[in-house]
């Protein structure tokens, strides 16, 4: 495994009965999914790439950034992640404003209001700003937990299944929106789901997984320039290199 730029991570460990042994790589450009059936270890995984898991034997490396090796261990809060998960989980005491900047930073007062007003344009949330979480639909809250994780100028943004709580039509209104991020966004994202269609729709590559292990990853080359796919194209999967 090569200590280049963008992600390689590889983790062995357990939870409760469950073991997993992978190893897989993701460039600095567009978006990796995890992808397999319920139960085959993708948050497992993201969660090691978090540090909110930690493998008993591991190794993550971000950017030339060691995360983990077998002498340290990164904690999750000094890691640059943003984390998306299924449950929005905002703050119920605050608006969506004030939810949107809490945890907002680095950059100057300006690249602050700058990316601030990117992000709400983006995601369309300038006429939900000054209501309360609460009765937000479930489509609108998830809206404000990703702006809210991108207004943390994260270097890579880690995705769990963050539409697997939406019923169809909340679904269909936030995937353009996710579009647009995963297309404009200069972040990388790693993105989980078990379902296809997100997946054909939103990613770049994918890693399959099943039963804690790697069973297909793709090739890719971080040298070449990140072309958008066209949204007809199907992300790449590739046999296992
Ligand atoms: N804290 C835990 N204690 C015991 N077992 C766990 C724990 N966390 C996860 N597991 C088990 O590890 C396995 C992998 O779980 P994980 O949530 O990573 O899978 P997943 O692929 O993300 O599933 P899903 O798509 O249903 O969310 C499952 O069998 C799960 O029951």
């Amino acid at each position: 495994m090569n200590s280049g730029r963008g992600l390689q991570a590889a983790f062995r460990g357990g939870t409760g009965g469950f073991c997993y042994d992978v190893e897989f790589s993701a460039p600095t450009h567009g978006v990796t999914a995890l992808f397999g059936p319920s139960g085959c270890g993708k948050s497992t995984i993201l969660r090691c790439i978090a540090g909110l898991e930690r493998a008993r034997e591991g190794y993550c490396h971000f950017n030339g950034q060691i995360w983990q090796d077998s002498h340290r261990f990164v904690p999750t809060w000094e890691r640059p992640i943003g984390f998306v998960f299924q449950d929005p989980s905002l703050f119920t005491h605050m608006s969506v404003r004030q939810n949107l900047l809490f945890g907002a930073s680095g950059g100057t007062r300006a690249q602050q209001q700058s990316a601030f007003s990117e992000t709400i344009a983006m995601l369309d949330l300038e006429p939900l700003l000054s209501r309360g979480v609460t009765h937000l639909s479930g489509g609108e809250k998830q809206r404000v937990a990703i702006g809210r994780a991108l207004l943390r100028r994260p270097a890579l943004l880690l995705m769990d299944e963050p539409l697997s709580a939406l019923d169809q039509p909340r679904k269909q209104e936030i995937l353009p929106y996710l579009r647009t991020l995963c297309r404009n966004a200069s972040i990388p994202v790693v993105y989980i789901s078990h379902d296809p269609d997100e997946i054909a729709c939103l990613t770049d590559r994918v890693i399959t997984l099943d039963s804690g292990h790697v069973t297909h990853r793709p090739t890719w080359d971080d040298r070449q320039a990140f072309t958008p796919r066209p949204s007809a194209a199907g992300p790449d999967v590739m046999m296992g290199t």
